[in-house]
């Protein structure tokens, strides 16, 4: 026992903890994405591997471990956008992002709060961890610094890119007239349109957050994980805004 605590030194620990905050980093990576089901896949897949090595089932445990090599190389070709979106994360200088993004979502709520006033109809994106290049590249690509007038500008009716859904990356507007895949309808949100359908469609799909401004009700809503949240004032709509975007993904 006294020789276990002589072989645990300052170094084994700074090893332990180095790996659990590597662990907590890649949970907060996957939490809320599509690749959380595709991990919990992976670990029961793993723990069956796992119990027929113990139990010496030789050739289950042989098809697996073969099955597990293809699958890891198939993991990393369907999750290629991910993966490139969290090293980009890595690498990018964050308070300064955060600074300025957090200046963004005070004009974003500004301008819904204008456009709900007015019965303008707005649909827009914010990208957290899972890259929206995909649905970016369905619209029109820009490259511009958001402001309220800006945002009014573009979902003016008749304005040439009003139609479909815009995507935010930090403090910058990337894509404009975006299409959305719509979510299939199982009753929930009957009573609303395509344009709530398709923000649902993306919040499910991605760790998105949709910002809806309905044309007909007036309301600003936001849409996460498949579900719409209630109606928001401009300052409830900064604040959880602030709290998804700025507190849940740094
Ligand atoms: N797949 C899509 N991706 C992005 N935008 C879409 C998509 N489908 C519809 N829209 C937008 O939604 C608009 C139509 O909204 P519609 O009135 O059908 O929906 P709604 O949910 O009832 O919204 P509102 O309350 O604003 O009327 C379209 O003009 C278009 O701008």
């Amino acid at each position: 026992m006294g020789r276990l605590f002589v072989t645990v030194g300052v170094r084994d620990i700074l090893d332990v903890l180095l790996v659990a905050a590597l662990i907590y980093q890649g949970y907060l990576l996957v939490n809320g994405t599509r690749a959380v089901n595709v991990v919990r896949g992976v670990l029961i897949f793993a723990a069956i591997w796992l119990l027929s090595s113990v139990l010496n089932l030789s050739a289950l445990s042989y098809l697996l471990g073969r099955a597990g090599t293809v699958g890891l190389f198939a993991l990393v070709v369907v999750f290629q956008p991910e993966l490139r979106g969290a090293l980009e994360r890595v690498g990018r200088p964050r308070s300064r992002d955060a600074g300025r993004g957090s200046a963004a979502l005070l004009d974003l709520s500004r301008a819904a709060e204008r456009m709900a006033e007015r019965k303008t109809g707005a649909l827009i994106a914010i990208e957290r961890l899972t890259p929206l290049g995909e649905y970016a590249r369905s619209g029109v690509a820009l490259d511009a610094r958001i402001s309220a007038p800006f945002l009014e500008a573009l979902f003016a009716r008749n304005a040439p890119l009003h139609d479909g859904g815009l995507i935010v990356q930090g403090d910058r507007v990337v894509a404009a007239a975006c299409l959305f895949p719509l979510q299939a309808s199982d009753g929930t949100y009957r009573r609303y349109g395509t344009r709530h359908r398709a923000a649902l469609g993306l919040s499910e799909l991605t760790d998105a957050v949709v910002v809806v401004v309905s044309e007909e009700r007036g309301s600003i809503r936001v849409a996460l994980q498949g579900r719409l949240g209630p109606e928001l004032t401009v300052s409830e709509l900064r604040d959880r805004l602030r709290e998804l975007v700025y507190e849940e993904t740094l």
